[in-house]
């Protein structure tokens, strides 16, 4: 059966990488990932966005892992959606877990960054995904229907064509540990229920929820084969020529 959505294949490098070895990511991404049926978008540390703009192929998008919700200011250590803008990429991950549960971000302020972010123009990849003892009680879909309400709050009817979700539970993050694809079907077809009556149907049928946390080359065709489940957002598999094989299983 043909996809509903474009696949989606995000490679999020976190902290990671150097020139030399970044200059092998990109190697293979020209060479190999360029599909006509997937989207892929990498997102490097912010020192090396534009350093990895300029050498990517411009079939692949550029994302930021995180900005601040202003365009500029006094603000150590940050950086905004608007100089990501600047650097030509076009493309931000908001509200990673590890920006959630590291760093101490809630969902208010995720919010106010995914506002900001899209007023300046740019693609927003919000992030969302309970912890395992949430899970554990039961609260899954509470969890991650109070984040997301913080999300669609901060987005206009107009804007949601520029919105990929990404749902990633936190026990599944970096643990080799992947959700089953039956889990993580159940949340996503849940929230696409729930963005129905909270949104509107034609969003929810639309907008392209992201499946992270342990993904790899072994288990991402059984991932991808779930309906709604429209991608992947990759960490650690994304730095190896793993991603190939992860981006190609939204071709089949
Ligand atoms: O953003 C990516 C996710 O945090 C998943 O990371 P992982 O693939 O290393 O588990």
């Amino acid at each position: 059966m043909p996809r509903q959505r474009k696949f989606f294949a995000g490679g999020n490098w976190k902290m990671n990488g150097n020139k030399k070895g970044i200059d092998d990511i990109i190697h293979f991404l020209n060479a190999d990932c360029v599909d006509p049926n997937v989207e892929v978008v990498v997102a490097p540390p912010a020192v090396y966005l534009e350093y990895v703009r300029q050498k990517l192929n411009p079939q692949i998008g550029v994302a930021g892992q995180n900005c601040y919700k202003v365009a500029s200011g006094a603000f150590t250590g940050d950086i905004s959606a608007d100089m990501i803008k600047d650097v030509s990429c076009n493309w931000v991950i908001l509200g990673h877990s590890e920006r959630r549960n590291v760093f101490g971000e809630s969902d208010k302020l995720i919010g106010e960054k995914v506002k900001y972010a899209l007023s300046v123009g740019l693609n927003v990849l919000p992030c969302i995904g309970e912890k395992l003892e949430e899970r554990e009680a039961g609260k899954t879909e509470e969890v991650v229907f109070r984040q997301m309400q913080a999300i669609i709050d901060n987005i206009s009817p107009n804007e949601w064509n520029r919105v990929v979700i990404a749902y990633e539970p936190v026990w599944a993050i970096g643990t080799g540990k992947n959700a089953t694809p039956e889990q993580a079907q159940e949340v996503h077809k849940g929230l696409r229920n729930w963005l129905s009556k909270k949104v509107s149907s034609e969003v929810a049928e639309k907008v392209r929820i992201l499946y992270g946390g342990s993904v790899t080359a072994a288990n991402c065709n059984d991932l991808a084969a779930k309906p709604d489940i429209d991608g992947f957002l990759v960490g650690g598999a994304s730095l190896k020529k793993d991603f190939i094989t992860i981006v190609k299983s939204g071709s089949k």
